[in-house]
């Protein structure tokens, strides 16, 4: 298999069609360094190293994409195993594993995409060539669905993996829900988070299909609280009140499942809940302005919650309306429920209605569906009076295991070991 580095009949890594080549070790250290500025680093050293194209380590003791700081594009893929057999299944997660450490570096994958056997196919489809590293991360998870007889893994799945509960207003189309295993990928350029989840279907076949797929277009979170923080297509800043990536106490509280919270094989990981909701942006845009903010219970320009001036003021619940979406979302509402929030803006063309098929693609990350989203959905859905702009269309929960520790790891070791 190709280093990725230059050579005769060698296809070359993106980083060394970047005039990286030679210098990778020391070029590649560097460009790890501008991500973790990224994720432990204020405002400038996480815009640097958008704006670098830098590589996010693979390796490490959670998995990217979680807490590492938000980059700008998605591509999130859930798949259906189709194989029964075991063996086969974790000979993928191998393979995939070690596809995900050279995308992320900014490498082809395999032997890359030109240059070797004429008669086969390339191990890289191509696209991503020329390209940089643009902080890809790719974070996989196990749905519920894989926990039952066709690998053996009933004894290992956790207590608090069960199905969401349906909640009021819920129109869950199942073709945009549920799925055995996800993919999260997440970039600063789009071609590089699609070339992923193209590469690692196209090694998955025969074994899992994409059950569905959601692209993102614009982070609707971050967790860089020194960032301006992102807009969503209601024109509101959103992700004001997420937890930092630099909040250890926080995320160790809310996002990390602990080894005490069993079972063991999660420790280090977490729980995400993935929900497509659907806007109707055209009845929102004659919407008055006024009504807009007593909906959300903050300001359109500032971000300040109602009565406060400034966007990072401390809410004052009493003060919002009782159906406002950020006092019914609000820890104090939900006996102190937080989760880390990493959504994405959505537009999928049109609905056939003249209306844009646009919205947020949810995603939240917790340590404990039960003590997260589910109180906190549980309150949406009874009263927020954002309701009759939104409808809730996919659903999916999955376990995220641990970080990959270093090259003879692999996504899921120890759930299967
Ligand atoms: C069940 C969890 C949540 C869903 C689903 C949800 C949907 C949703 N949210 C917005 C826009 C905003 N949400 C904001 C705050 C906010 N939302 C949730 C949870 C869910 N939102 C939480 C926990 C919070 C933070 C509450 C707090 O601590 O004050 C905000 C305000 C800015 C912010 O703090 O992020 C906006 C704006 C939309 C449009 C939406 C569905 C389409
Ligand atoms: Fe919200």
């Amino acid at each position: 298999m190709s280093d990725g580095t230059t050579g005769t009949g060698t296809p070359p890594s993106r980083r060394a069609l970047l005039g990286w080549g030679g210098a990778g070790l020391a070029l590649g250290a560097a460009a790890a360094g501008g991500a973790v500025a990224a994720v432990t680093g204020g405002g400038d050293a996480t815009a640097t190293a958008a704006a670098s194209g830098a590589a996010v380590p693979f390796h490490g003791t959670h998995q990217a994409g979680v807490a590492t700081a938000v980059q700008d594009r998605l591509h999130f893929a859930s798949f259906d195993v189709k194989t029964g057999d075991r063996a086969e299944l974790v000979r993928l997660l191998k393979d995939w594993t070690r596809a995900a450490e050279r995308m992320t570096a900014g490498q082809a994958v395999g032997e890359g995409a030109y240059g070797g056997l004429a008669e086969a196919p390339p191990d890289d489809t191509g696209e991503a060539l020329g390209l940089k590293p643009s902080r890809l991360t790719l974070t996989v998870g196990f749905g519920p669905s894989v926990f039952d007889a066709r690998f053996g893994l009933r004894e290992r799945r956790p207590a608090a993996l069960v199905e969401l509960p349906a909640f009021k207003g819920d129109n869950l189309d199942p073709a945009r829900s549920g799925g055995d295993l996800c993919v999260q990928a997440c970039a600063d350029d789009p071609q590089v988070a699609v070339h992923a989840i193209r590469n690692l279907a196209r090694i998955g076949f025969g074994k899992v299909a994409v059950r569905w797929s959601q692209l993102g277009f614009g982070k609707t979170s971050s967790t860089t609280p020194e960032e301006q923080t992102p807009r969503n297509m209601m024109g509101f800043k959103d992700g004001t009140r997420n937890i930092s990536g630099t909040d250890t106490a926080a995320l160790d509280e809310h996002v990390w499942v602990s080894g005490k919270d069993g079972p063991a094989w999660l420790a280090g990981g977490s729980y995400l809940v993935a929900r497509r909701i659907r806007m109707n942006v055209e009845t929102w845009d004659r919407t008055p302005l006024q009504e807009q903010e007593d909906i959300f219970g903050r300001d359109k320009g500032e971000g300040a919650p109602v009565g406060r001036a400034r966007e990072r003021d401390e809410p004052f619940l009493p003060a919002m309306l009782p159906t406002a979406h950020v006092r019914l979302a609000h820890p104090d509402s939900n006996g102190g429920a937080r989760m880390l929030r990493r959504g994405y803006s959505f537009t999928d063309g049109t609905d056939g209605l003249g209306r844009l098929d646009a919205g947020l693609f949810f995603l939240a990350y917790q340590r404990d569906v039960a003590k997260g989203f589910v109180p906190v959905q549980r309150s949406l859905a009874a009263s927020d009076v954002l309701n009759e702009y939104i409808q809730h269309v996919g659903s999916a929960l999955y376990a995220i295991p641990p970080g990959v520790r270093d090259e003879d790891d692999w996504w899921g070791r120890a759930l299967f070991s």
